[in-house]
């Protein structure tokens, strides 16, 4: 038996499809989503990530602006980029991409966005109405990337309630505010934490029911450390030299022989990343909706 693909590709267009018609609704109302970014430096990879935003935006009709400082930017123009965007009336969200370059202090410049205009959902006050929420209704920007992971489960009629959730990785943008979303109650799922200091990683992963992979370490994650019909969400990004092309290209964290043993599997490339720009999509359309119709 092989693992039902959670694709992501496909979920993701479907999230883009009805954040169109609300957008159209808040243009009619004479409100105009706009996203900005922010890009220190150029690695490549940022640059990709950024280009994507921006093709994603012109998709669903929402506008992006784009800020891009030289790797040369000192930690002062970082931060009048970040005041500026809080000031522009265009930019209803923005992100700052991270990595920031060597030498800028990421937390302290994530502090200085507006949290209304946090569409990363990565400023402490976001965060920490993610930690106070308990239960309820939550209003403010989820992080993408957590977001996209339930989401994804939950379109493919997942069960998460009561469910032992594996995560591997505890950085700031997947592991650790996973696991907060994870245990809110209304999803209830018990949630294991892991990240390399902990012993026996395989026998903790043995026991989940989900697998969330969130690490870097390509194809780390081996088919004898998954239950047999566990899911199994491949986030972590490795760019490796293609052996027979010599061109780079992307490989997660879970291995392929996985697909013979778990229940669902998503790709990396094609899983998880895709939802994760769809929820960035999602978070600036419901901090527009917000504005104009209040909760
Ligand atoms: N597909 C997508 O949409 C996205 C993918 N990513 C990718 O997901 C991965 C995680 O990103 P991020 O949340 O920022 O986390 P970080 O890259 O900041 O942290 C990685 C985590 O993995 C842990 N780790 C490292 N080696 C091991 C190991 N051998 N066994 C167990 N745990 C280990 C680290 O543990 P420790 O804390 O002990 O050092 C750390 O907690 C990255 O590869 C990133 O590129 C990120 C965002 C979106
Ligand atoms: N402030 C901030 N917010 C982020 O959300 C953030 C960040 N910084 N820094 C880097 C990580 C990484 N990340 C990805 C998003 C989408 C894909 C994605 O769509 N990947 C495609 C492949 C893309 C390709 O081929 O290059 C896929 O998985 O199919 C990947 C990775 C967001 N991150």
């Amino acid at each position: 038996m092989t693992a039902t693909t959670l694709d992501g590709v496909a979920t993701a267009a479907a999230v883009k499809s009805e954040l169109t018609s609300r957008i159209d609704d808040l243009r009619s109302n004479g409100v105009v989503p706009g996203l900005g970014t922010l890009l220190v430096g150029d690695d490549p990879a940022s640059r990709s990530y950024v280009a994507g935003k921006h093709r994603d935006c012109a998709e669903v009709g929402i506008e992006s602006i784009r800020v891009d400082l030289p790797a040369s930017a000192t930690t002062a123009d970082v931060r009048a980029a970040i005041h500026d965007l809080n000031s522009a009336r265009e930019v209803t969200g923005y992100i700052v991409q991270l990595p920031l370059p060597a030498g800028h202090d990421e937390n302290a410049m994530l502090e200085l966005i507006d949290p209304d205009k946090d569409a990363d959902g990565l400023h402490p006050t976001n965060l920490g109405r993610l930690v106070l929420g308990i239960e309820g209704e939550l209003h403010s920007p989820l992080p993408c990337t957590p977001a996209g992971i339930v989401e994804m489960l939950q379109r493919y009629d997942v069960a998460i309630r009561g469910r032992h959730v594996a995560v591997i990785g505890r950085g700031l943008t997947v592991g650790r505010p996973l696991g907060l979303l994870f245990t809110r109650k209304g999803l209830d799922a018990t949630v294991t934490l892991t990240h390399s200091r902990t012993v026996d990683l395989a026998d903790e992963v043995r026991r989940a029911d989900i697998v969330v992979a969130a690490v870097g370490v390509p194809h780390m994650v081996k088919a004898d450390w998954i239950k047999p019909g566990a899911a199994v969400l491949d986030v972590g990004i490795t760019r490796v030299a293609d052996e027979e092309t010599g061109k780079g290209r992307l490989t997660g964290d879970v291995d392929p022989a996985v697909a013979e043993v778990a229940g669902h599997l998503s790709p990396n490339p094609g899983g998880v990343g895709p939802m994760t720009r769809a929820m960035l999509l999602a978070n600036v359309v419901k901090a527009a909706e917000l504005k104009l119709y209040g909760r």
